[in-house]
């Protein structure tokens, strides 16, 4: 296989994919590294697995050939499970990533240590022409902090602690993070899938 398609223009995703894909020995394109411009998609789901089909079936139909789309978010308890699935537009349509965390630390300033469990979730939707859609989850168990640390990753990594990790989720290596990552997780259970193609 020369190529696989990822359905995403997430550069920080993109990053995680390329650590993932690399030991793979597959060469992966997002839909910013094509040479044609890519329509933004409407995410008009209101779960993970829809976001992730809209996305994977409308980029395999265009092309004819398998994708796979990355649909994720954090998931926090002490505000009913929000962001969720509106993760990247939580502070506005602009999907800033620094107003979207402020957003989430302003909302959880009183919330005690306890109280302050979460996840991330990354569902993988895999489309191939003239077949059904393929779905595949990966959860990160975590708590909030109460401030941004650390300058990798994106999103709300700053904010995150994995269970166990004294450092956010922005603090570890690319390499660290994609060990643990749901982004890791729902990967490795199309492993055998992306090896066959
Ligand atoms: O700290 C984080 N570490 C992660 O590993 C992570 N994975 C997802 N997220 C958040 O969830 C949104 C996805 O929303 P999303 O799936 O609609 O993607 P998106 O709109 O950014 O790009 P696209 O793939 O749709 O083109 C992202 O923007 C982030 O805010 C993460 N935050
Ligand atoms: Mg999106």
């Amino acid at each position: 296989m020369e190529e696989l398609i990822i359905a995403t223009k997430n550069k920080g995703k993109m990053k995680d994919f390329r650590v993932l894909f690399e030991p793979l020995g597959i060469k992966i394109s997002s839909l910013l590294d094509l040479s044609e411009p890519i329509d933004d998609i409407e995410e008009t789901g209101t779960t993970f697995e829809e976001n992730a089909a809209i996305k994977a079936e409308a980029i395999c139909e265009k092309f004819n050939i398998p994708v796979i789309a990355d649909d994720s978010g954090i998931e926090i308890d002490a505000l009913n499970g929000a962001p969720g699935v509106y993760s990247a537009r939580y502070a506005g349509e602009d999907k800033d990533d620094k107003t979207n965390l402020e957003k989430v630390l302003t909302e959880m300033q009183d919330v005690p240590q306890a109280e302050r469990t979460g996840r991330f979730v990354c569902v993988l939707a895999i489309a191939q022409p003239g077949q059904q859609t393929i779905f595949k989850r990966g959860e990160c168990e975590g708590t909030i902090g109460y401030q941004a640390i650390g300058k990798n990753g994106f999103g709300y990594d700053p904010i995150f602690y994995p269970t166990g990790s004294a450092k956010t989720m922005a603090e570890i290596t690319p390499d660290e993070k994609n060990q643990i990552s749901h982004r890791k997780k729902a990967l490795d259970k199309i492993e055998n899938w992306v090896k066959q193609l």
